[in-house]
């Protein structure tokens, strides 16, 4: 069936004669009677019809409020003015009583279905088939009963054009108008106006409610506020880190220390990116880091300002677990049962449960870090930061700056915002201090301050930070040695001091823990390797200087050699022969130590990645010390 006429325009009077005559020949060939009421024409039930009704319960909202306004224009007394369903199932009729039982004889009544194969041509069936307004007059109706009637019908559109229903309105013919179809057309284009807008509305709130949802969801502090500067929202994590509730509408001024500017914001928004702030809430500080950016209109008129904002310490926690400084260690992952590594690990467990300062010795690759992070783990501050820095790999210049921060252009060469040091980021957690020994003598002077006060100075700063660091010292060097000659300050030393550890080098801890050692190492990087019986007893009649380091690294080599899965004495690159406790005397750590350094590299005629890997050190380390000793490579080739 081809539309004469575009959907939804009112068609000539020629076209609709012509729909007329093809609608009624229709209507015969669906063998509808002209002269008796249809005994099959399809009726809801009571019970469908509330079902259809609650199905299209907005659109029947708006028709109903239409069909009220349209009889402001008509007299009930003699029209009926009904709404049927894109199916063709009436859903409401309204009009005075005399005229609404009139119509409800020839069904046209709530829950009958007034299509063509239904009643034959009629102005509903007629614009549903042809989905375009219509005008019906006497005999233009198919059934006889209708023929002293006037009858116009209009299509409601829904989205994409769908059709919705249709809105007729009828009355006997003697009212017959034009104007009353234009009437009608109206009315149901009003309707459609009306649903669009109620769509609209229903979107807007639902993309509002899902925009608020995605802002309240956030895990980053939120905040919005107008050109006056009122905060117009905050977010639950927002008043989660200002711990407010109810900042909306307060000036942001409440929020000390914040100086927002909105027409700097605007006109330069990359310098208000990650910024650094102490607020001052309710006589708190709650240290954040945060972006503003300006909120513009499209024709870019300044209308607010969002601020973005993390607190200090769930950065801090976030850049640790990318960084993987994160604290791995506890007391039952070190592994060693001998008497000496036992009483290592009790002294530990027992520093653990106290915030005491530690002081750790032992030997290079003992496992003093290790120790450290298991002695942070056993406490109370395990789900705080732990912050390692080794004193000795930085230059004492840069020392400073790492250990208490620096402000923004606090020197030359310094990014130009600035950073937090080290002791503040440990500030709750714990603070490494590796190396200790190698401190320059004008930190230790810095870092005693520290210790005694608790406070520290970032680096241009005019204000003090309390810091509740609790420290750790880590040290291979005789710390003993270096107070006695006045190399290392007595009183830090003795600030240090308070709980002291010594970890015991391998070769004190028994070939029982070498063995268990091996084992483990091997189990980790080649679960598939064994060691021979040869390998196990040179492993454990070697001296390893460098320790546990030292056979975690020759474990690791020597599965890397086994081609068969068995690790052999000769995989291990050790000999007993070439054992350094043959060259070292007794003597202070550090006499040893230089001792060592120099028959290795003397053995290895000056190569130093040999003598850095026979010694478990870094090659960084070798040429380290190498210095510090005065020694010159030159000399061992
Ligand atoms: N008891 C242990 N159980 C398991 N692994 C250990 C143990 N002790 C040390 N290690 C291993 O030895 C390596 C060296 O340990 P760690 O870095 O803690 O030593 P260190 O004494 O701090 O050395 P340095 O003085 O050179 O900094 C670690 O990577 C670890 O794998």
């Amino acid at each position: 069936m081809e539309p004469v006429n575009s959907i939804g325009i009112i068609p000539t009077s020629e076209q609709m004669r012509k729909e007329i005559r093809a609608s009624h020949e229709r209507s015969r060939k669906y063998r509808i009677s002209a002269d008796r009421r249809n005994e099959n024409q399809e009726r809801l039930s009571a019970a469908e019809l509330e079902a259809r009704c609650a199905a299209q319960q907005d659109l029947l909202e708006v028709v109903i409020s239409h069909i009220d306004e349209f009889y402001g224009l008509l007299s009930p007394d003699d029209f009926i003015i009904a709404f049927a369903d894109s199916d063709g199932y009436i859903l409401k009729v309204d009009g005075g009583s005399t005229v609404k039982e009139l119509f409800a004889e020839g069904n046209c009544a709530v829950g009958y279905r007034w299509t063509e194969r239904d009643v034959g041509t009629s102005a509903i069936s007629l614009c549903l088939a042809m989905r375009f307004p219509v005008q019906l007059n006497e005999e233009d109706h198919y059934c006889r009963q209708a023929h002293g009637f006037t009858s116009s019908a209009a299509p409601i559109f829904g989205k994409n054009k769908e059709l919705a229903g249709v809105l007729v309105v009828s009355g006997t013919s003697r009212l017959v108008h034009s104007h009353t179809l234009i009437m009608i057309t109206m009315a149901a284009r009003s309707v459609e106006k009306q649903m669009r807008l109620l769509r609209r509305n229903r979107e807007m709130s639902l993309y509002t409610g899902f925009l608020n949802r995605v802002i309240e969801s956030a895990e980053t502090g939120l905040l919005t506020l107008d050109t006056d500067k009122r905060i117009w929202k905050t977010n639950r994590k927002g008043k989660i880190i200002l711990k407010q509730n109810d900042l909306e509408g307060k000036p942001v001024s409440v929020l000390r220390g914040l100086d927002l500017d909105l027409r700097e914001i605007h006109r330069n928004p990359e310098a208000w990116k990650e910024r650094e702030v102490r607020l001052q809430v309710d006589n708190r500080e709650v240290h954040c880091y945060y972006s503003a950016k300006p909120v513009v209109s499209e024709s870019d008129e300044l209308l607010g300002a969002v601020m973005v904002f993390e607190e200090f310490n769930d950065l801090r926690k976030l850049a640790d677990r990318i960084s993987g400084t994160e604290p791995i260690f506890t007391f039952d992952l070190l592994v060693g049962r001998s008497k000496a590594f036992r009483e290592a690990v009790e002294l530990g467990v027992r520093a653990a449960g106290s915030s005491s300062t530690v002081l750790l010795l032992g030997e290079t690759g003992t496992g003093k870090e290790l120790f450290a992070q298991a002695i942070h783990k056993g406490g109370r501050r395990a789900g705080q930061s732990f912050v390692p820095l080794n004193c000795g790999a930085i230059p004492g210049e840069l020392l400073e700056s790492e250990l208490f921060g620096y402000v923004d252009g606090a020197f030359t060469g310094a990014s130009r915002k600035g950073r937090p040091g080290k002791f503040e980021l440990a500030d709750g957690g714990t603070i490494l201090l590796d190396e200790i020994g190698d401190m320059p003598h004008d930190m230790q002077v810095k870092l005693l301050r520290v210790l005694q006060t608790g406070e520290v100075q970032r680096i241009g700063a005019q204000r003090v930070i309390h810091t509740n660091a609790r420290v750790i010292a880590a040290t291979h060097v005789d710390l003993y040695q270096q107070v006695a000659l006045n190399r290392f300050r007595k009183d830090l030393f003795y600030r240090l001091n308070i709980i002291e550890i010594i970890i015991p080098p391998l070769r004190e801890r028994g070939g029982e823990d070498i063995e268990l050692l091996a084992r483990h190492f091997v189990s980790r990087y080649g679960p598939e390797n064994r060691i021979s019986p040869d390998a196990m007893a040179l492993m454990k009649e070697y001296h390893w200087p460098g320790n546990v380091r030292e056979l975690e690294n020759c474990v690791q080599r020597a599965i890397h050699l086994s081609n068969d899965g068995e690790i052999l004495a000769s995989h291990l690159g050790i000999s007993a022969a070439r054992d350094a406790r043959r060259t070292v005397d007794t003597g202070t750590i550090r006499e040893m130590e230089r001792k060592l350094i120099g028959n290795t590299m003397s053995r290895n005629e000056g190569n130093m990645a040999k003598s850095s890997r026979d010694l478990g050190i870094s090659r960084a380390t070798l040429y380290r010390k190498v210095k510090e000793y005065g020694m010159d490579c030159e000399d061992f080739r």
